[in-house]
């Protein structure tokens, strides 16, 4: 159900010199855990859902009129009651039944965001048997997606990967860059590389999409352009090209992705200058390379978003002819 003329004419009365320009309103942080019982085999999946609703109508923020609200507090009965009755399977498909839910029972619901967040939880193992109902948190890589729907267009699905904090010690190098009288740093053939990984990505069609695989896919992809196999690695001449690469393996693995975009913040490790300690036998600093300053701030910030050149906007690509 739309605007009626009568609402619509009250609240353009309104609108002389100032406009809504976005609107939304819902519960954050509802945390839940949902287990699922196969006889003695338990299944865990815990997530933190954020709700956001927006109405056919600006009558509650101009007026007071509440009549159209779906209680905050009744939005969370409602993640708690799916639950209940669906279980949990992926973020992307809860988000998806919650958006169905909200645009089906409530006509004045014009648009419904749903975010969410997963809490890693492993199974224990113990002796190499899988515990039945034990588990450890494993917060490695936090999960999280957000399905937006508006009435009567297709959902809006990204999902995404953060915190998943690495390093390697060797295979990574920084040099050849603008050296005027501003810069400081040297060449550097050899460094650690140690990052924290954030991806974000947009599906464009879910035909045949299995969530969960392709959230694996892109875990596996990015850590493998930043790690490569385990006997040689895999040479890294600065964040963004390794950025690059990792993108462009998960863009050709996965078709239904329409872009992804990674962040990688630089962490640094300086090399402890040892020049002073001559007594102690210590090379100078850079021959030995094994004591390390952490610093996490400040910190280097490289990030790219790539999509499907058949998918941009003529926008994008005019944008993109200029860079
Ligand atoms: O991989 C890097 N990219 C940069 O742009 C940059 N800038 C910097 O100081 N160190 C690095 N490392």
């Amino acid at each position: 159900m739309s605007q009626t003329s009568e609402e619509s004419r009250e609240e353009s009365e309104h609108f002389v010199d100032f406009d809504f320009m976005d609107t939304g309103y819902g519960k954050n942080h509802i945390k839940l855990l949902r287990i699922k019982r196969e006889g003695a085999v338990h299944h865990v999946k815990e997530f933190q859902v954020d709700t956001q609703l927006t109405l056919c109508s600006k009558k509650d923020y101009l007026f007071g009129d509440n009549s159209d609200i779906v209680a905050t507090d009744s939005q969370k009965n409602i993640v708690y009651i799916l639950a209940k009755i669906h279980g949990l399977k992926s973020p992307e498909d809860f988000g998806l039944l919650l958006c169905s839910h909200f645009l089906s029972k409530y006509p004045r619901v014009t648009k419904v965001k749903i975010s969410i967040e997963e809490h890693p939880w492993q199974r224990m193992v113990t002796d190499g048997v899988p515990h039945n109902h034990a588990f450890i948190s494993t917060p490695t890589a936090i999960r999280f997606a957000c399905v937006t729907c508006e009435r009567g267009a297709m959902p809006d699905i990204e999902s995404g990967m953060k915190n998943l904090r690495v390093m390697k010690t060797t295979q990574s190098a920084f040099e050849h860059f603008i050296h005027d009288e501003f810069a400081t740093l040297p060449d550097c053939p050899e460094r650690i590389f140690s990052t924290v990984i954030y991806s974000k990505w947009k599906y464009g069609m879910t035909a045949g999409l299995d969530y969960d695989y392709a959230w694996n896919t892109v875990k596996d992809s990015v850590l493998y352009a930043f790690a490569g196999s385990p006997d040689t690695g895999i040479f890294s001449p600065s964040v963004q090209n390794t950025l690059y690469l990792a993108q462009k393996e998960v863009l050709e693995k996965i078709p239904q992705m329409s872009w992804i975009e990674v962040q990688l913040p630089n962490k640094h490790y300086t090399p402890v200058d040892f020049s002073q300690f001559k007594y102690f036998g210590v090379k100078p600093s850079g021959s030995e390379n094994e004591v390390f300053l952490p610093s996490d701030y400040p910190a280097g910030n490289i990030r790219a978003v790539l999509g499907r050149k058949s998918l941009l906007s003529p926008d994008m690509l005019m944008l993109q002819s200029k860079l």
